[in-house]
Parts: structure tokens; sequence; C-alpha cells
């Protein structure tokens, strides 16, 4: 069945990985302390700070403990879902002060211009929460790409190396998974959206092979009608 569908990862695929761990996490770590300081009380900010006292198993953890921890998990870059939520509200807040502007792959911004207009619906699938990757692209620096998109996944649709997920995601696209090409730098992401049932294709953007899967080096070689 020919693709109709086509769900991108980010880092290292439509964008650099530089970007993410020399631009962004490090402006998440200057300021999250402070914006977590400035809105412990603000409804959605203490449902991510709760969330990391569960998930850090510290139930009594203190403000300043949570930064702590959320510090601790920047470093050796945990994909937890509540880190994921706090960075993605501390890089609006760098987005709209014009600080940020997110990095995207000249080669993917004129493929996904592509096949937007050639009828292909396009997704995303990342662990940076669905707000950041709204940002990413809608406060790119090629413009806002936002209009392209038909949907966003995040790890609350589970962690990128399992099946499961994809299998969720499938159910949100809502075609048959055979009719979705997923986009990775990553190769136990593309195996677990294999084992799923979907077309994979691997983004080796210094060269090389992600073992297993067709794998090119940028989007301007990949054509979905062959896949
Ligand atoms: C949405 S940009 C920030 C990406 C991010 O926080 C991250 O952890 C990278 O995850 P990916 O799944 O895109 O490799
Ligand atoms: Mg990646």
């Amino acid at each position: 069945m020919p693709i109709k569908a086509i769900l991108t990862d980010i880092e290292g695929t439509t964008s650099a990985v530089s970007f993410v761990f020399d631009v962004l996490f490090p402006y998440a770590a200057k300021h999250l302390p402070d914006f977590v300081r400035e809105n412990a009380e603000r409804a959605d900010v203490a449902e991510q700070l709760e969330a990391v006292r569960r998930d850090g198993g510290e139930p009594q953890a203190d403000v300043e403990r949570v930064i702590e921890i959320l510090l601790g998990w920047i470093a050796e870059d945990r994909k937890a879902t509540p880190l994921k939520a706090l960075q993605g509200m501390v890089w609006e807040q760098g987005y709209l002060a014009g600080q940020l502007k997110g990095h995207v792959y000249p080669d993917a911004v004129e493929a996904l211009k592509r096949w937007h207009q050639e009828g292909y619906q396009l997704f995303v699938y990342s662990s940076g929460s669905i707000q950041a990757q709204k940002l990413i692209f809608g406060c790119s620096e090629a413009g806002d790409l936002s209009p392209l998109f038909s949907g966003y996944f995040d790890t609350t649709s589970g962690p990128k190396r399992e099946a499961q997920s994809y299998q969720r995601i499938t159910q949100g696209i809502g075609v048959e998974a055979s009719q979705i090409l997923f986009l990775s730098d990553i190769v136990q992401e593309l195996d677990a959206a294999r084992t799923a049932g979907m077309a994979t294709c691997g983004l080796a953007r210094e060269g090389g092979e992600l073992a297993g899967h067709v794998t090119v080096d940028s989007f301007a070689r990949i054509s979905p009608s062959v896949f």
C-alpha cells in the first residue's frame, strides 16, 4: 500500500543535534530554576513538579530539590515527560523573546514543503513535548513551518524505542501502519517503528548506515513513493 503519511523525529533528523545540545538544553538549564521558582503555584507547572517528585521517588521534595532533580535530568539527557513539559514552557519564553530560533536543515524544509504539496500528511514524533515541537517548527530560522503538519506526538504516546508507542501513533494518525514512513537517526527507534509495521528511513547526516534500514544523509534523497 502506498505511503500516505510521514512521521518524523526532530533531533538529528530534521534538526541538528548540536542545536538541541548546545542551544536548547543549556538555555533550559539556565532559565529553568527561576522559571520554576516564579511559577511553582501555576496549575500546569505544579502538575509537572508533582510528576517530578513521583518519578524521582522523592514525594516530599521541596521546590529547590525538585530543581536539582530537573537539572540532573537535563545533564543526563533523561527523556522524562515532566522535564520535557517544563523545558517546553521555558523555551516558549525564549522563542517569544526572539532569543531562540528553531534550527531545521534546509533540505528538510524543502522536502517537507514539497511532500505537503504532494498531499502527504506530515506528523512529528519527538521526546520533546508537543509544545516544544510546535515552537521549533513555528519559530524556525525558515519561518513558520507549522501549517505543514497535521499532528504531533511526544512521550505521552510512549517511549520512542518501544513498538507499542508506534501502534498508538498509528491509531492516532488513522491509516494503516504500512502507509506511514518513519524518519529517524536512531536505529532502535527505526526498529521499534518497523516492528509496529511502519516503513522506515534512517537519517545519517554525517554518513554511514543505520543497520537494517534504508539510510540517507539528506531529506533530498528521500522519495516516499518508493517505500
Ligand atoms: C522538540 S525540540 C527538543 C527535543 C528534545 O527535547 C529532545 O529530547 C530530542 O528528542 P528527539 O526525540 O527529537 O530525539
Ligand atoms: Mg533523533
